[in-house]
């Protein structure tokens, strides 16, 4: 645990999504990641769907011979999904689950449920040096499932946290997630969170010391609309290491 170092993965997702919601060639992701890494990113994280709503093939293709820092690639537990990550060889790959009609990815991966089927990924991608982690929620079981599974990074899911409607429900998630942070930690996980933290709710995450990566995209992109990617970035990565103090 490094109490004062944290990470910011920069998910550029939403990027592509403007562009594919005209089918034209801009905004490119690949541009984003560039810009996101040079004003601080320490990796950029994307989600092929099985729909492609937003990141396409080619996006992944081209960041893996441009990044500068690592990849972070999200992905269904699918034949084809898997196929590509082996091809593709992130540097990270992480199982999330997926459902063609939600607006995103609506919680974690439900690994206790499947273990057997994410098990057997998870032993894929670790074979060729690729570090797998679990998108799961905040949640005993489904840590323990990951520590049989032999993936030895988690991101909790926190979305419930971000999307909390008062006060109350806010406080009580985030301390199911230090919690669980906790919990992960001292079995040897390396813990990472994200999904739905943006510039209002990060520092309270980013204070907790066992965590290592916030993987941030949606708030990011929102924000860069205004203010340009560059400073959208620099501006979260000051605030979740200010968080750290
Ligand atoms: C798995 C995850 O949390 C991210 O990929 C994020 O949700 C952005 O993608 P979507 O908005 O398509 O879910
Ligand atoms: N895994 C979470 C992620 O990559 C970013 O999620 P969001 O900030 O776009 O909600």
């Amino acid at each position: 645990m490094h109490p004062k170092r944290i990470l910011l993965g920069v998910n550029i997702d939403h990027v592509a999504t403007l562009r594919q919601a005209r089918g034209t060639r801009y905004p490119d992701p690949v541009y984003a990641a560039q810009l996101a890494e040079e004003a601080g990113a320490d990796g950029i994280t994307v989600h092929m769907r099985e729909d492609r709503r937003h990141i396409q093939e080619r996006d992944v293709r081209l960041l893996r011979q441009t990044l500068q820092t690592r990849m972070n690639l999200e992905l269904a537990v699918t034949d084809e999904m898997l196929d590509f990550a082996c091809e593709i060889h992130p540097e990270h790959a992480c199982l999330v689950p997926e459902r063609r009609e939600e607006l995103t990815t609506e919680g974690g991966l439900d690994v206790v449920g499947q273990e057997a089927r994410v098990k057997a990924a998870c032993e894929r991608l670790a074979a060729l040096g690729i570090e797998v982690s679990l998108f799961i929620d905040a949640d005993k079981a489904q840590i323990d499932a990951t520590v049989r599974c032999g993936a030895p990074v988690i991101e909790l899911h926190t979305g419930a946290y971000a999307d909390a409607e008062d006060d109350a429900s806010q406080q009580a998630e985030f301390e199911r997630i230090a919690e669980a942070a906790r919990y992960a930690h001292s079995l040897g996980l390396v813990v990472n969170a994200g999904h739905g933290l943006n510039y209002q709710n990060v520092e309270p995450i980013a204070a907790i010391a066992e965590i290592n990566e916030l993987n941030i995209g949606h708030g990011i992109v929102a924000r860069a609309v205004f203010t340009g990617l560059r400073e959208a970035v620099a501006e979260m990565k000051k605030l979740m290491l200010l968080a750290r103090g």
